[in-house]
């Protein structure tokens, strides 16, 4: 019979499963989801299901970085680490998968990090060669909590569709939803990631929301049920650093879940300042994956955010218009 997988058409034995078929290509036993003429096919019914004449089955798989499904407690002694849909982490930097050299770069660097939260993308397994890489295989997913996310959606359905196949796979609910406005901003399209939110938390998923740094907009997404508002600093990869520190800080004020600023982080500072303003944490991924030196910079990022965020608990010196000596004038010979 013939099918078409991940786009490309295939010659199957007649009598195959979708079990049969994933064993076929060396990818049972991997975390992979499967859809059938786009209706997911719930792994529970892999040895059931009959691929038949004409089907056209997708098969993806992630890519880019994660950690334990299981929360991590126990917090540091000076930060109180933060809690996100009832999961406590220690480490308030969250970083992104792509654009590394290869996967053992990706792993080096996330280990550098510190981080304990990753997100990764969901993308099609290489049908041609199944047997290439995945980035489970260098990032433990029993070590880092893999955070799915819909980068490349611009439209509510597609970032529905692409979580929906995450859970499959992985059984994550805890997802990063990002729908994209147009390819030169990548600025979300607000209208669409409303929809997103909306079936998404029907179903059952607990949504951290990529969003524009509009405090009505974030106060709606909380008010929907997302249980983490993720304002952009500026533009994904253009390391802009946070261009409305205003507005975020605006955001966290009202906010009664973690506020974590999402993309266009361009150095250590500017993670410093986003964590100075009083959010929860950063998320990034520009910044060390683009470094001359990733390893480093992702070091630097993990010592920022942690600067950051003591920097802000100790509470800074008012400004002033004019100098104040350091040293008592009384006494003054
Ligand atoms: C990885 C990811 O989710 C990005 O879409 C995120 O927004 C990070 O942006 P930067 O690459 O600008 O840090």
């Amino acid at each position: 019979m013939l099918v078409t997988i991940n786009g490309e058409s295939r010659v199957l034995d007649t009598t195959l499963s979708v079990a049969d078929l994933l064993a076929t290509m060396g990818l049972d036993g991997r975390k992979v989801a499967v859809e059938r003429n786009r209706e997911i096919v719930p792994r529970a019914t892999y040895g059931d299901a009959r691929v038949q004449e004409g089907d056209t089955l997708e098969i993806v798989h992630f890519i880019g970085g994660g950690a334990p499904d299981t929360a991590v407690t126990g917090v540091d002694s000076e930060d109180e680490g933060f809690v996100v849909a009832g999961r406590s982490f220690r480490s308030r930097l969250l970083v992104g998968t792509g654009k590394y050299k290869d996967f053992e770069e990706t792993a080096r660097a996330l280990e550098a990090s510190g981080a304990e939260i990753v997100t990764v993308a969901v993308r099609r397994v290489n049908v041609s060669d199944p047997n290439q890489p995945m980035l489970m295989d260098y990032v433990d997913p029993k070590v880092y909590t893999y955070l799915p996310n819909t980068a490349g959606c611009f439209t509510a359905d597609d970032a529905v569709r692409t979580l929906r196949l995450a859970r499959e796979a992985g059984g994550w609910d805890l997802v990063k939803l990002e729908v994209l406005g147009d390819q030169k901003t990548l600025y979300p399209n607000m209208p669409e990631t409303f929809a997103a939110a909306e079936a998404l938390i029907a179903d059952g998923f607990q949504v951290m929301v990529y969003c524009n740094d509009d405090p009505i907009a974030a106060q709606r997404l909380e008010e929907m049920g997302c249980v983490a508002i993720m304002p952009l600093g500026s533009m994904i990869g253009s390391g802009l650093g946070i261009l409305n520190p205003v507005n975020i800080r605006l955001i966290k004020e009202t906010a009664s879940v973690p506020v974590l600023v999402d993309a266009g982080v361009g150095c250590a500072s500017d993670a410093a300042m986003a964590m100075e303003l009083g959010v929860d944490g950063v998320l990034l991924n520009t910044a060390i994956a683009g470094a001359s030196d990733p390893i480093r910079m992702a070091r630097a990022m993990k010592l920022a955010v942690e600067a950051g965020r003591l920097s802000y608990l100790a509470g800074r010196i008012p400004k002033k218009r004019y100098a104040d000596p350091s040293s008592p004038l009384a006494g003054l010979i």
